[in-house]
């Protein structure tokens, strides 16, 4: 990018070099007196009426809502109007109010990938464009990703993306100029306009921990003016002579101009070369590849030319720590929301953790580009880091704890993934026993020295009510110290309340939240804005399985019609049942056990995902394999996911909602889902992940398999449509198949004849209404999936082959948990000559439902 930059905003010094810096600005931030009120906020824009107690959860929600309704504004409609009367075209009557003719295509447009829509901020990509890759890392940095199948991608302007593109350190100007390079037609002026608006005052303010005293930062002196007129800002203030000048941010070293105290991310490439060659120094733009030419370089990345002229204009006042949380607030009210930058390798006060990646560890590029995000300027930027499931995460929580080197505490969704977090801290990094400790129900550790690592779940340390003495004691640990890092596990699923107790209880200088979804059936997502931090880097799912970091799937939506006999009963039942009767349909029964055979002959290893418990015990048992669910024993779990890693005899495994996350079996190849959370996006991307890191995805021509078995002409079709929704938006194909060729010549295909059939639905009917409920397995999902579950802790151990139990008719009617029991043929004859009295019933029962019926009719007549 070229240092030319038109005039910036309104306000602003022209950029075209370096700006001075303005002494005189200062002389007005020192000599401003009380009478300087800030201007009342316009009426409805008023967040807060002046002197009233502030509730800042309140204030936070409404400035979520205020930017929510933001978001939903057109952009400049009224200009759009006066051109839409304007254009008179032939075709206009074809494309009615979507006809956008009047943006003149430039003569050159068949080279340029893009095109915005001057309505609502949507921009479409041509993929298949030779710069589409620079132009994508590019839109994901100002927009947010809508869909990104093959061809065309969409994604869309939202004054989030841009406070996130800010907030890495785009300019204003720098966001319109690419974006018109690369625009087919000149960007339009509603669009121009909104980004200005958006940029203007997000991103300009930050609150900077340095040399253990709090600044409030910005390279623009007018908004620190307007920031010091605001009284509570201004009583913040600490005057003393060297804060009433300005401050020179951190030294970020450049090839160009080396000097001491370089940052080096561990596990890079660079940091490798910096090892072979003492002094030589990393530079941000060489942490991305180094093309100082790029176009899009200065924009995308992080230009380390265009930080140090950042550096020199940097203007600052040091606020009093104890008012730090008010000054937040104020912030956030005055719509200059404080981003937050950790100055670690400048505090001196919190004591260094001397930790350091293996030197056999290295990072991934995209894994380093995520971090490049993060520490771009040479501090901790806090925010969201989102990566494919598999994509791996957690070592790039790792390395970013091991590049702040201070304490840092871990929280997590589970005790399982507590367990998880500190042994892949073993692994990629040198820390010991005695600096990493774990604080769960069972066990509540403190590290020993000053500096250490805690892991724990997010329910530990924002829980308020009955603590035992020694949570209140590990509590106190956590509370009373600073940490230099808090790393903030699936961000996407913890509740907004719990986030915000966490956020207030624990002090932190960093925040770093890591997801791979973000999506939320609640819709909430826009809390973790402002309670952590923008999102600071997406990676591309195809991308990824490109490049083979994570496995090429084929996913495919198998259409299994129902039974005459099981619609008939689908169409009388009330809602609970209902989804038994679709997930224990004989058809999906027959294509599962057809698919399960097809891939284990061609090698794979199977997971089949059932929410439903008695689905899952039903199939499993019935197709003889081995399964875990809540209800499983932690020895029983261990054996049955040892076995599927290392013996050859078991090629399938069924799992409920337990093995949704926080499962690493690189082994599985191939998924099959039975039953599934209605239409929860989230849930169908998190169990595509479990295959995403199969072992062998990069064999020639590998491919993994996801397969969703949905009954036809039922509710379960519109919530795997919905659910589908967010692979689909990362460029997943579903493929629909509506016969399984072959299915009919499968020896021993199960439930053949009607009479089974009917054997069947019997069992069905019979069951508990709570079978029928999804929800059943919660509990379980959220306890312990042995911490065990990473393929590292089984050895080739032993184990005996599964046991199966005879079952007696209380059993089969829901007693016990065993709603329904297959043992062996010789059982399965004994339970069709008991099928005498249960068909009694079935029938005694359908005869009290047709007197009902007959009365009621006769009531109405
Ligand atoms: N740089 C790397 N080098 C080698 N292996 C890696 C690297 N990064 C990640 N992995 C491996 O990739 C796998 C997936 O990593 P991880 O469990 O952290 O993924 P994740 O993104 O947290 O997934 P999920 O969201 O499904 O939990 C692990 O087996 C991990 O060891």
């Amino acid at each position: 990018m070229s240092s030319k930059r038109p005039a910036e905003t309104p306000g602003e010094p022209s950029s075209s070099g370096k700006r001075a810096r303005t002494d005189v600005d200062d002389e007005y931030i020192v000599n401003m007196n009380e009478d300087d009120a800030i201007p009342p906020s316009p009426p409805g824009n008023s967040l807060v009426p002046r002197g009233a107690t502030i509730n800042f959860s309140a204030l936070t929600r409404k400035l979520a809502e205020t930017r929510r309704a933001r978001e939903n504004e057109p952009l400049g409609l009224s200009s759009l109007e006066a051109h839409r009367r304007q254009q008179d075209s032939h075709i206009s009557h074809i494309f009615m109010d979507q006809d956008f003719s009047w943006l003149d295509l430039k003569p050159d447009h068949a080279s340029r990938p893009l095109w915005i829509s001057p309505e609502d901020g949507h921009i479409i990509l041509e993929a298949f464009s030779p710069i589409a890759e620079q132009a994508q890392d590019f839109l994901t940095a100002i927009s947010e990703p809508v869909s990104r199948p093959a061809f065309i991608h969409e994604y869309k302007l939202t004054p989030y993306s841009l406070y996130a593109a800010v907030s890495v350190g785009l300019q204003t100007e720098d966001i319109i100029e690419v974006l018109n390079r690369l625009s087919k037609v000149p960007v339009p002026e509603s669009i121009t306009a909104f980004i200005r608006d958006r940029t203007l005052s997000y991103g300009k303010v930050k609150l900077v921990l340095k040399h253990n005293k709090y600044f409030v930062e910005s390279s623009h002196p007018e908004t620190l003016q307007l920031l010091l007129k605001d009284r509570i800002v201004r009583d913040a203030r600490l005057i003393t002579t060297q804060t009433d000048t300005s401050i020179k941010a951190a030294t970020f070293t450049t090839a160009k101009a080396p000097v001491k105290g370089n940052l080096i991310i561990p596990g890079t490439k660079d940091a490798e070369k910096k090892k072979d060659e003492p002094g030589n120094g990393v530079t941000a733009s060489n942490i991305r590849g180094g093309n100082e030419a790029d176009l899009f370089t200065s924009v995308v990345g992080v230009d380390a030319d265009d930080i140090e002229e950042d550096d020199d204009n940097v203007h600052a006042f040091e606020i009093n720590d104890a008012k730090i949380d008010d000054v937040k607030k104020r912030c956030t009210e005055l719509e200059y929301p404080m981003l937050e930058e950790y100055d670690f390798r400048n505090d001196t006060v919190n004591a260094n953790l001397d930790i350091d990646l293996k030197p056999a560890t290295v990072i991934r590029p995209y894994q380093e580009t995520s971090l490049s995000k993060m520490f771009g300027n040479g501090r901790a930027r806090s925010g969201i880091i989102v990566l494919p499931c598999g994509a791996g995460k957690t070592l790039v929580g790792i390395t970013a704890a091991c590049t702040i080197k201070k304490s840092c505490l871990v929280l997590c969704t589970s005790s399982v993934s507590v367990m998880q977090w500190k042994q892949q801290f073993m692994l990629w990094s040198n820390v010991t026993d005695r600096q990493i400790a774990v604080f769960t129900a069972d066990q509540k550790e403190k590290f020993a020295g000053e500096s250490g690592i805690v892991v724990s779940t997010y329910s530990m340390v924002a829980n308020t009510h009955n603590r035992s003495h020694e949570s209140k004691k590990m509590m106190e640990f956590l509370t009373s110290r600073e940490w230099g890092f808090i790393l903030l596990d699936e961000v996407h699923v913890v509740p907004a309340a719990m986030f915000r107790r966490v956020v207030t209880t624990i002090k932190a200088h960093s925040k770093l939240g890591l997801t791979a979804t973000l999506v939320r059936e609640d819709d909430k997502i826009a809390d973790l804005n402002y309670m952590i931090g923008p999102k600071l880097y997406e990676a591309n799912w195809m991308d990824l399985a490109a490049k083979g970091h994570i496995a090429n799937v084929q996913c495919a939506e198998v259409w299994c019609p129902m039974t005459p006999e099981f619609y008939r009963e689908y169409l009388r039942e009330q809602s609970r049942k209902r989804m038994l009767l679709y997930c224990m349909n004989p058809n999906k029964f027959q294509a599962c056990q057809f698919l399960i055979k097809y891939h284990e002959d061609r090698g794979d290893k199977i997971i089949v995902f059932s929410d439903n418990v008695f689905a899952l015990e039903a199939y499993a048992r019935r197709l003889g394999k081995l399964f875990i669910h809540g209800g499983t024993g932690q020895v029983e779990r261990m054996r049955v996911l040892s076995q599927f890693q290392s013996s050859p005899r078991v090629n399938t495994i069924f799992l409920s909602k337990v093995g949704d996350t926080s499962i690493d079996l690189p082994e599985a190849t191939c998924l099959i889902q039975i039953s599934s959370h209605f239409g929860s996006r989230r849930q169908e991307a998190q169990r595509l992940g479990r295959i995403l890191r199969a072992k062998r995805r990069n064999d020639e021509g590998f491919n993994a398999f996801f397969y969703s078995l949905v009954s036809k002409d039922t509710q379960e079709m519109y919530y795997s449509t919905k659910r589908q929704q967010f692979l689909i938006d990362q460029g997943y194909a579903f493929k629909v198949i509506t016969h399984l060729d072959g299915i009919e010549e499968l020896p021993e295909l199960v439930y053949k004849t009607r009479d089974e059939q009917i054997e069947l639905l019997s069992s069905v009917l019979l069951a508990n209404e709570s079978e029928a409920d999804l929800g059943s397995d919660i509990r379980a999902a959220e306890g312990d999936l042995a911490g065990t579950v990473t393929s590292k802790d089984f050895g080739p151990m032993k184990f005996p082959s599964a046991q199966r139990t005879t079952g007696s008719l209380t059993a089969l009617s829901g007693a016990a948990h065993m709603s329904y029991v297959e043992q062996n043929k010789s059982a399965n004859k004994k339970l069709a000559r008991e099928a005498v009295p249960r068909n009694k019933l079935f029938a005694k029962r359908d005869k009290e439902k047709a007197a009902a019926r007959k009365e009621a009719r006769a009531g109405r007549n």
